[in-house]
């Protein structure tokens, strides 16, 4: 399994820390869209890259990271077939793997601690997409794109 990264300014620190988690607590392989510094940048930019990855089949989840992982994962919900979720608590990043096939975790520097950052990366990654009547909610969501 392939995990994308990416950041604004505001989550580089936290994106960072989790890339070292997923590398070498998860022994998952991970690529990093930056950014890479403490620099203002714009968020929708970054959540692009990394959620093309997904679209492209590059990479098979993405986490993105901005100050509150709201303005990340409003943009990343723009793109086609993408389903991100901004979660601060292990429950709902259970329950959007079970219950929405998410495939993008947003998490926010300024609001979670690293501890829990790790424990919530660590359940959306090990938690399937249950399907039956979730599915048919899913399929509906994807109607909606077109
Ligand atoms: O959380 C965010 C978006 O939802 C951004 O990280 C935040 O808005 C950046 O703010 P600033 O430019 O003041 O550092």
């Amino acid at each position: 399994m392939k995990i994308a990264l990416a950041s604004d300014h505001g989550g580089y620190r936290l994106k960072s820390e989790l890339n070292e988690f997923i590398k070498n607590e998860l022994k998952l392989e991970t690529k990093d869209f930056g950014t890479h510094g403490p620099e203002s940048v714009d968020y929708p930019e970054y959540a692009k890259v990394a959620a093309d990855a997904v679209i492209n089949k590059e990479c098979d989840f993405a986490i993105l990271v901005c100050g509150t992982g709201i303005g990340i994962s409003i943009a990343a919900n723009k793109i086609k077939g993408i389903r991100a979720a901004n979660c601060h608590d292990c429950f709902s990043a259970e329950a959007t793997r079970l219950h929405n096939d998410a495939n993008v975790l947003a998490l926010g520097e300024r609001v979670v601690g690293g501890g829990l950052a790790k424990k919530i990366v660590q359940t959306f990654l090990t938690t399937n997409f249950e399907g039956g009547r979730h599915l048919r909610r899913v399929e509906k969501i994807t109607k909606l794109e077109s």
